[in-house]
């Protein structure tokens, strides 16, 4: 009987961020494992014209709960979807819901957050930082909390090469930073922010370092613990391989190398590509929520949930794997063939970008418009194309994560609680791994289906024969022009004619002759 599954029985957990990437995979494992769990209260609110009680419905008939289904019929009664936004001072939960979270919670999970790179920093600081804030102070008035897992990132300290598992001082109070928003205005705030994040490259990262130090200032008397996942991606086993939903991550990149929209991105090959599977993130996450909640440790416990420190992954392994996968998989309806390279410096990428990336936008937008319909090629590309120098930070730099802690816990699991809570990441054979991904991009998140894949491959020889004809037409044209202005092109041309004429007039009058 696994430990872990039978803490969790009977407990009442608060998960918030519940609809994301992470939070839909924690909820289903929960279910999954520990039937009889009393009920898990997901803090979430409204959004894109769905009542809270529709996105639940939405969640619960997904692929992805299928199972839970099976081993828990009655899995939408212990869902207590309770309306809060994270954005409000008091997250704006009725009276009644109120009290009734702080006298029940008996663990809370804190998986919201904004993980924009390009958020304004005010936005980033409600979420990242005051949110949590306001959470702890709740959770301090819950008299039957065993445990506060917070999910922070890997990268919240990414300024630095080496990062233990401690909570690294940021130079300004982050009480002072939550203070000052309230009283600044916009535009002081945009012009201090560079100055603020320093030598890190988003409010994303800079918050969640805040976040950080808001959880060890705040903890009182409760039991804490963080993880700092690096870059999670599709799932890896659980509850099936290749389970992912958002853009987030290399996600996005996938589909755009895969379509034929991204062709070159500036990144270091042999730089370590520190993906880790969703459900390796919640397995730790689970085993760390029971760790923390029976063995009580005395202080905060930071968890690095990477991937690098056990079984690097590099980014030219990562991006060959993903372009062969395309030769078995494609995606449908490509803009062109998938291919992509990785260049190495600046000049190298605005020469790509200028030649691959916009070039072809601005010819295809040019037929969209001779044939009547609204260009669009332009806008995706340059969306694309900021999404590109957004993440080339991550992609150009290798870190090393000290995992003591998270050994440890492993150590401390029994068997049966290793097995069903694996978080080890020695075990993934990531050429499997790496396709599967690209499959569930294309199912889950593309909405693809498989029949559908002898047509797709169609349509790229397709794509090739229009690209050859292309080539040849612009080889000509250009070497027409070439002729009209130079005598040397002209004495050439004419040569190469007159040698191949007296080649086949050759071959003819041998050929008579045989006869
Ligand atoms: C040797 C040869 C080899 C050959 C090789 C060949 C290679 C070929 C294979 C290539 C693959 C292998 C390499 C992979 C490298 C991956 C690196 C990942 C590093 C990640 C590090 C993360 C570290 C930290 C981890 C964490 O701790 S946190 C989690 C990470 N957080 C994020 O990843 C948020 C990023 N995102 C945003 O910050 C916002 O999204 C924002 C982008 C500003 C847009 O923002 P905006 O334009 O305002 O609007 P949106 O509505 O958001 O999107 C508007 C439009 O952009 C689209 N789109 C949104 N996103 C993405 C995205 N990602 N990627 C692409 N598109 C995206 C969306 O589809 C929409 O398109 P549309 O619908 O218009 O057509
Ligand atoms: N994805 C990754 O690569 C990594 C993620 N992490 C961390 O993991 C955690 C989860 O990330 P992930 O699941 O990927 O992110 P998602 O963007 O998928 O999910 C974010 C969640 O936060 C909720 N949320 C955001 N704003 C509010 C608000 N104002 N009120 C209520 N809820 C809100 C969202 O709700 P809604 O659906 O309503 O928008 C959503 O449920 C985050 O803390 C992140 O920092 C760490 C490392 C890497």
């Amino acid at each position: 009987m696994s430990m872990i599954a039978a803490f969790y029985g009977g407990k009442s957990i608060l998960i918030t961020g519940a609809t994301g990437f992470l939070g839909k995979v924690l909820m289903e494992k929960l279910f999954r494992t520990s039937p009889d769990l009393k009920v898990i209260y997901i803090l979430m609110r409204p959004k894109a014209g769905q009542t809270l009680q529709q996105r639940v419905f939405q969640i619960l008939n997904s692929k992805l709960f299928e199972k839970v289904k099976e081993v828990c019929p009655n899995v939408h009664e212990k869902i207590r979807a309770i309306y809060a936004d994270l954005n409000h001072s008091d997250f704006a939960i009725s009276k009644e819901d109120m009290q009734e979270l702080l006298s029940c919670t008996n663990i809370v999970f804190h998986c919201a957050a904004t993980v924009r790179f390009d958020d304004p920093l005010r936005r980033a600081v409600q979420l990242n930082v005051t949110a949590t804030q306001q959470l702890l102070l709740m959770a301090s008035q819950m008299p039957k909390l065993e445990a506060f897992i917070h999910i922070s990132t890997a990268f919240s300290n990414c300024n630095l090469k080496h990062i233990d598992e401690v909570i690294y001082p940021c130079p300004v109070e982050p009480k002072k930073i939550i203070q000052s928003m309230e009283w600044l205005d916009d535009s002081i705030i945009d012009e201090i922010t560079p100055k603020l994040i320093g030598d890190r490259p988003n409010t994303y990262t800079y918050t969640k370092a805040l976040g950080e130090m808001v959880v060890q200032q705040e903890s009182g008397n409760l039991n804490i613990a963080i993880i700092r996942p690096s870059i999670v991606g599709a799932t890896w086993q659980e509850p099936f391989p290749g389970w992912v939903d958002n853009l987030n991550g290399p996600s996005g990149l996938i589909i755009a190398a895969g379509k034929g929209f991204l062709r070159a991105i500036k990144a270091t090959p042999m730089a370590v590509a520190d993906v880790i599977p969703v459900d390796t993130v919640v397995n730790l996450t689970l085993a760390v929520g029971w760790y923390t909640a029976v063995h009580r440790p005395k202080s905060t416990l930071v968890y690095h949930c990477t991937s690098g420190n056990f079984n690097p992954c590099n980014w030219g392994k990562m991006g060959i794997q993903v372009l062969a996968t395309f030769e078995k998989i494609p995606f449908e309806r490509a803009f062109r063939r998938p291919y992509a390279d990785f260049t190495s410096n600046n000049f190298m990428t605005q020469y790509w970008n200028a030649v691959s990336h916009r070039a072809p936008a601005i010819i295809y937008d040019f037929y969209l418009r001779l044939t009547g319909r609204k260009p669009r090629m332009t806008k995706l590309m340059n969306r694309l194309l900021k999404t590109l120098s957004l993440l080339e930070y991550f992609i150009n730099r290798s870190w090393e994560w000290s995992t003591y802690n998270t050994e440890m816990l492993m150590s401390e699991l029994s068997p049966e609680d290793q097995r069903v809570f694996n978080f080890d990441v020695r075990q993934l054979n990531w050429l499997e791994y790496i396709e599967n991904y690209v499959l569930g991009i294309k199912k889950y998140l593309l909405k693809e289906d498989m029949a559908g894949i002898p047509e797709a491959k169609q349509h790229l020889k397709r794509l090739r024969n229009i690209h050859y004809l292309f080539n040849t037409a612009l080889l000509l044209i250009a070497w027409r022009l070439l002729i009209a202005r130079s005598q040397m092109a002209r004495n050439v041309w004419f040569f190469i004619v007159s040698f191949c004429y007296k080649l086949l007039s050759y071959f003819r009058a041998s050929s008579t002759l045989k006869v």
